[in-house]
């Protein structure tokens, strides 16, 4: 275990951690840890009612009359995840993480994929849940809270993988939920607009997601770093603060240099030079962000101990991420239709330009933008769509607790030749219809997702599934 140590871990009464009293069991230690809507201190009692044996809380929490061990810390969160660790103490040997605000995804299923290809046995934890070899379960966040991450890195351990990637979100890095695990390699992809509701600005946002370089990383790591991204100075400074070895990628990258990109029918073909040496590589993916993902990967793996060339002949057998520029139909004209993630101003301008350079015919769009999220990337969304799109449909992405026709209007103020069609079946098969023959069509913001959230409540919905659906009944070919 990293730090100090809270003296009740010794005790063997402990018998399980948990940050929410509605968890609480007999033996368990109970963290009452402040937060954005609640105070944990409020839950103590609750805590104690359902057999809590020790408390870890705040420095300026003053215990009045809990008999049981109560530990104060300066920082509770921290001593949580480090708890977390060493309680249930095994983890993977190789453990990569990667942070940014678009491509975490794409680069956890790609270094999975590269250390399959490999022949280890490798796992992802994030947005999509937790992959392994033979199953996958779902989290419900892109970063698990300390105590289920630790609990699932040791439930890989017992499944026989030592090869782990883990999605570090901004939240999880400000929420110090990754601090626990020993990390060898952490990438950083790129830093645009979002979530400026949690972060109380940009800057802030920028701290939390260097806290992966130079707080969570291991000492004895490797940081693997865009070097085209705009912050990217800010990353290589963190790096040589913290004396990890650095991996730099990109069209300026040192160790892994991506020279050139060839679009082929499938895929395309990449020219890259890793630590000097030239390779041509056929890549079964489409857009150079998606390249840059894949060298990140590459990264990743090379950064946690794996062999280059090894890492390198796996490329050509890495597959598209599920709902990140995925190409789910086309029809008789030869349009064709793809789902995709991008939520963020920064991820709609990259996926749409993506499509520009393989299309021959018009783009269409179908996008929304989230409720209870960040309402400044609506308008500049917005913006992106009107400029890079020849054809645009405004449609409902999870409202939340928000009003769908007041967010629609948000994004269209910035795009007012789009149509606005609130139900996103309906707005799905109204573009689909309008394709003529060689367009693409992108629906964009919801990718792998399973419901469309109103109010509290998560109505089935799925975009791959709406698409083909409708494909099926119009005539054309599904993926
Ligand atoms: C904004 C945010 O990240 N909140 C997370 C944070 O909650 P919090 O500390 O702010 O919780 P709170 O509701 O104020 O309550 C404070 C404390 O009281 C405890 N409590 C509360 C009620 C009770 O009856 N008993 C009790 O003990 C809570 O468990 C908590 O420990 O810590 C909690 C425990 O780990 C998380 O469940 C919670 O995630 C909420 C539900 C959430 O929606 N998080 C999202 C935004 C998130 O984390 N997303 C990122 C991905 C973002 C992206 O890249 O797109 C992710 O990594 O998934
Ligand atoms: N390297 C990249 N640069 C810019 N945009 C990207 C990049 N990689 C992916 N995208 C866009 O961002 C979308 C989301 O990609 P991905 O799911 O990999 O990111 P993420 O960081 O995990 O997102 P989230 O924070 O929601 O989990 C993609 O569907 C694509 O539109
Ligand atoms: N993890 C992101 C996903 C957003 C996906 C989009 N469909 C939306 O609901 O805004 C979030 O919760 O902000
Ligand atoms: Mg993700």
């Amino acid at each position: 275990m990293k730090g100090r140590d809270v003296p009740v871990m010794h005790d063997r009464h402990v018998k399980g951690l948990t940050a929410d009293s509605r968890h609480v069991e007999p033996g368990f230690l109970f963290a009452a840890l402040s937060g954005t809507k609640a105070d944990g201190r409020n839950y103590i009692e609750d805590a104690v009612r359902k057999g809590a044996v020790a408390i870890l809380t705040d420095a300026s929490y003053e215990p009045a009359d809990c008999d049981l061990p109560c530990f104060r810390e300066g920082n509770p969160r921290l001593t949580l995840a480090r708890l977390a660790s060493r309680f249930y103490g095994a983890e993977p040997e190789a453990i990569a993480a990667v942070t940014g605000t678009n491509g975490k995804t794409s680069v956890a299923y790609f270094t999975r994929a590269i250390w399959q290809a490999m022949g280890l046995p490798a796992a992802s934890i994030g947005t999509l849940g937790v992959m392994m070899p033979d199953q996958t379960m779902s989290l419900g966040y892109t970063t698990p809270d300390p105590v289920l991450l630790h609990k699932t890195l040791t439930y890989l351990v017992g499944h026989g993988i030592q090869h782990t990637v883990i999605e570090a979100s901004s939240h999880g890095l400000d929420q110090y939920r990754l601090d626990g695990a020993r990390i060898k390699s952490a990438a950083f992809t790129n830093l645009t607009r979002d979530h400026l509701d949690y972060h109380s600005s940009s800057e802030e946002y920028l701290n939390a997601k260097l806290g992966l370089i130079s707080r969570v990383l291991d000492k004895t790591g490797t940081a693997v770093l865009n070097s085209d991204s705009e912050v990217y100075p800010a990353f290589l400074r963190a790096a040589k603060d913290r004396g990890v070895k650095i991996i730099s990628y990109g069209r300026m990258g040192e160790e892994i240099k991506l020279v050139d990109l060839a679009p082929k029918s499938v895929g395309q073909i990449i020219t890259i030079e890793v630590f000097g040496k030239r390779h041509e590589v056929m890549l079964p993916l489409a857009g150079e962000f998606q390249a840059m993902n894949a060298l990140c990967a590459l990264g990743l793996v090379i950064g946690a101990g794996g062999d280059p060339s090894a890492a390198i002949m796996a490329l050509p057998k890495v597959t598209n991420v599920p709902g990140r520029l995925e190409l789910v139909s086309r029809l008789a004209n030869n349009a064709a239709i793809y789902v995709d993630y991008a939520h963020s101003p920064d991820a709609l301008e990259t996926v749409l330009e993506a499509v520009r350079s393989h299309a021959k015919g018009k783009i269409h769009v179908v996008f929304g933008c989230g409720g209870d999220r960040d309402k400044g990337k609506r308008a500049e969304m917005g913006r992106i769509a009107g400029l890079y799109a020849d054809r645009a449909i405004v449609t409902d992405d999870n409202p939340r607790n928000e009003d769908p026709v007041q967010i629609r209007a948000e994004i269209i103020v910035a795009c007012p030749d789009a149509l606005n069609i609130g139900d996103r079946f309906t707005a799905i098969e109204t573009a689909i219809k309008a394709l003529g023959p060689e367009d693409i069509l992108v629906v964009a913001g919801k990718g792998h997702e399973e419901g469309q959230v109103i109010g509290t409540e998560a109505i089935p919905f799925n975009d791959k599934t709406a698409v083909q659906q409708i494909v099926s009944v119009l005539g054309g070919e599904n993926v």
